[in-house]
C-alpha cells in the first residue's frame, strides 16, 4: 500500500469502501479508494450527539448515510474517472444506480465539457435485486432545516418561512464565517454541519487528477437529509430558483448546465427518492423553484436587513485560498449578475452601497456583461440567471434616468438592443410565478400571494 502512487490513467476502479456513523459523537465517515490505494475518508459532523436511533429511525439513518456516501463519492471519482465503479460493503438496486448515473453524468457535465471527456455510457453503478419495502413514515416533527449559502436566495426563503410561521433552523455546511454572520443575522436557531474532504484529494489535484465542478448542491442536500433524519424533522428546504434549470448553450456541444444539481430534474429525482427510500414524511423541496432569478431579486430587495452581511460572490467560499476583501470581488459573473438583477428593484444608492461600486458604469466589465447577455459569448458557467433575464433587466435600466447614462447600460441601448425583439425585453412576464415545484400544498397556499406581490 505504501508504494501506491496516484497515476490517473492507470487506475481501474473507484471503490465505495464503507460508510459509518458514530451516534455518540455525531461523526460520519465516508470511505472511498482507487484500486488498492489508500482509504480516502471524508468526514461529516452533525452537532447534537449523542443521537438515539432505534427501529425505523435507525433504518432511515442508514439509508440516508448510504445515499450521502454514494453522492459524495463524486468529488473523488472525478479525480480519475476510471472505467469501473465498485461498492464493497452494501448493495444498491437498479433504480438507485440509475439515479446516481443521472446525477454523476449531468452533475459532472461542465467538468466533462471543460476536460474534453465524454461521460455518457461511461458511468455504471453496479446493482442487484434488493428487496426493500417502501420507506415508512417516521412521525417526524414539523420543522424545517433551511439551507443557507450566504447569498440572497436562501435569505428570501428564510424570510418567507418566517412570514408563513414555519419553525426553522438555519443550517449550513462548512466553516464559512460569512455564512455564519448571515445565519446569526436571521435571529433564528442555527446549525453548522461539519464537512472535511479527504486530504489526499488535494495531493491528487497536484499530481494531475482531473478537476472541475461537481454537483455541490445535491451533495449538500444529501448531508442535510441525513441530518434531518438524525434530528427527527420533516423538511429540508433549499432555495434553488427556476432559472437554475437552464444551462449555457455552447455552439457545437449543446446545453451544459453548471448548476444542474440546482435544477428541477435533480430536485424531483432526489426528493422523490428520499420519500420512497428514506422516510415517507421527509419533504425535500426548493422554496424558490416557482421563481425566476429576477423574481427572487425583487423579493430580496424588499428588506435591507441583510445588506451589510450577505454575498453571492462564490470567491468567498473557497476551502483554501484568498477571499475578496469586501465580500464582493466585483469582477466575477455572480457579482455582475446579482448587481444587474437587483438594479431594477432597488434604489441605486442602496445597491452601489452594497457592492461599494457601480459595476454598470465600468467599461472594464463589458466582456463579463456580454456573456450574461449571451451577446457574442455564452452564458457563464456560474449560478446566474438566463440570458433573457439579463437582457430584460438591462432594457429596464435603459428606460430609467438614473441608470441610462451608465457606460454598460448606454452601450446596451446603442449597440445590442436594436438587434433584439422588444417584445422579449419585458420584465413582467419573467416575474410570473410557476406551478412546477415540490413545495407542500398548504405552505404554498400561504406563500403564493407573497411571491406574486
Ligand atoms: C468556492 C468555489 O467556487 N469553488 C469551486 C472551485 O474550487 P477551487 O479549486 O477554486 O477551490 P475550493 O472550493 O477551495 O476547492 C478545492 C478543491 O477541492 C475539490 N472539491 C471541493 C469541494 C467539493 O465539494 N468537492 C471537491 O472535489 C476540488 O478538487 C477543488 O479544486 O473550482 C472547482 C472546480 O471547478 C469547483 O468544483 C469548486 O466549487 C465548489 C464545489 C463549490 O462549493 N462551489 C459552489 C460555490 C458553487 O459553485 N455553487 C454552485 C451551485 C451549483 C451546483 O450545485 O453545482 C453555484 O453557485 O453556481
Ligand atoms: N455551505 C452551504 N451549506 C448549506 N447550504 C448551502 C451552502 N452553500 C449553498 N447552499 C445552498 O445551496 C443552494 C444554492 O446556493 P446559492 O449560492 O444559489 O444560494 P444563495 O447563497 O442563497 O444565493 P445566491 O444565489 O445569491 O448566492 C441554496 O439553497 C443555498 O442555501
Amino acid at each position: 500500500m505504501s508504494e501506491w502512487k496516484f497515476q490517473r490513467d492507470a487506475i481501474n476502479a473507484f471503490r465505495f469502501v464503507r460508510c459509518t456513523f458514530d451516534a455518540d459523537t455525531g461523526v460520519a465517515q465516508l470511505v472511498y479508494a482507487f484500486d488498492d490505494g489508500p482509504e480516502l475518508i471524508e468526514t461529516i459532523t452533525v452537532p447534537g450527539a449523542p443521537f438515539v436511533l432505534e427501529g425505523e429511525r435507525a433504518g432511515a439513518a442508514q439509508q440516508a448515510l448510504r445515499l450521502l456516501h454514494l453522492i459524495a463519492g463524486v468529488s473523488y471519482y472525478k479525480a480519475a474517472v476510471p472505467p469501473e465503479i465498485r461498492i464493497d460493503s452494501y448493495a444498491i438496486d437498479a433504480d438507485t444506480a440509475a439515479m446516481l448515473e443521472t446525477i454523476y453524468v449531468n452533475g459532472l457535465g461542465e467538468f466533462a465539457y471543460r476536460n474534453g471527456l465524454n461521460l455518457h455510457g461511461r458511468i455504471r453503478f453496479p446493482h442487484e435485486a434488493v428487496n426493500r419495502p417502501a420507506a415508512p413514515a417516521l412521525g417526524l416533527r414539523e420543522h424545517a432545516l433551511v439551507a443557507i449559502g450566504g447569498g440572497k436566495d436562501s435569505l428570501v426563503s428564510i424570510e418567507a418561512l418566517r412570514a408563513a410561521g414555519i419553525g426553522q433552523t438555519v443550517t449550513w455546511i462548512g466553516g464559512s464565517q460569512l455564512i455564519r454572520a448571515c445565519a446569526e443575522r436571521t435571529d433564528l436557531p442555527t446549525l453548522n454541519l461539519g464537512r472535511a474532504l479527504a486530504p489526499q484529494l488535494f495531493d491528487f489535484n497536484r499530481e494531475g487528477a482531473w478537476n472541475g465542478h461537481i454537483p455541490v448542491t445535491v451533495l449538500n442536500s444529501a448531508i442535510m437529509v441525513f441530518a434531518a433524519v438524525l434530528l427527527g424533522v420533516d423538511q429540508v428546504v433549499f432555495s434553488n430558483e427556476r432559472s437554475a434549470s437552464y444551462g449555457s448553450f455552447i455552439e457545437g456541444t449543446g446545453e451544459v448546465n453548471h448548476q444542474w444539481s440546482k435544477g428541477w430534474e435533480c430536485e424531483r429525482l432526489f426528493g422523490d427518492y428520499v420519500q420512497r427510500e428514506i422516510a415517507a414524511d421527509l419533504h425535500y423541496y426548493s422554496l424558490l423553484r416557482p421563481l425566476s432569478e429576477l423574481a427572487v431579486a425583487r423579493q430580496f430587495a424588499k428588506t435591507d436587513r441583510y445588506d451589510a452581511h450577505f454575498s453571492s460572490c462564490n470567491r468567498n467560499f473557497h476551502i483554501l485560498g484568498e477571499r475578496p476583501a469586501n465580500r464582493w470581488c466585483g469582477v466575477c459573473p455572480k457579482c455582475h449578475f446579482v448587481f444587474l438583477a437587483l438594479a431594477p428593484f432597488m434604489p441605486k444608492p442602496r445597491l452601489v452601497g452594497i457592492f461599494g461600486r457601480n459595476l454598470l458604469d465600468d467599461p472594464g466589465q463589458t466582456a463579463g456583461y456580454d456573456a450574461l447577455l449571451e451577446y457574442q459569448d455564452h452564458k457563464p458557467f456560474e449560478c446566474v440567471g438566463e440570458g433573457r433575464e439579463s437582457r430584460a433587466a438591462m432594457a429596464a435600466l435603459g428606460d430609467r434616468p438614473e441608470w441610462r447614462e451608465d457606460a454598460l447600460v448606454e452601450r446596451f441601448a446603442r449597440e445590442i438592443r436594436p438587434q433584439l425583439d422588444e417584445a422579449e425585453l419585458r420584465i413582467e412576464p419573467l416575474l410570473v410565478i410557476d406551478d412546477e415545484h415540490r413545495i407542500p400544498a398548504g405552505l404554498w397556499e400561504r406563500l403564493r400571494a407573497r411571491f406574486a406581490a
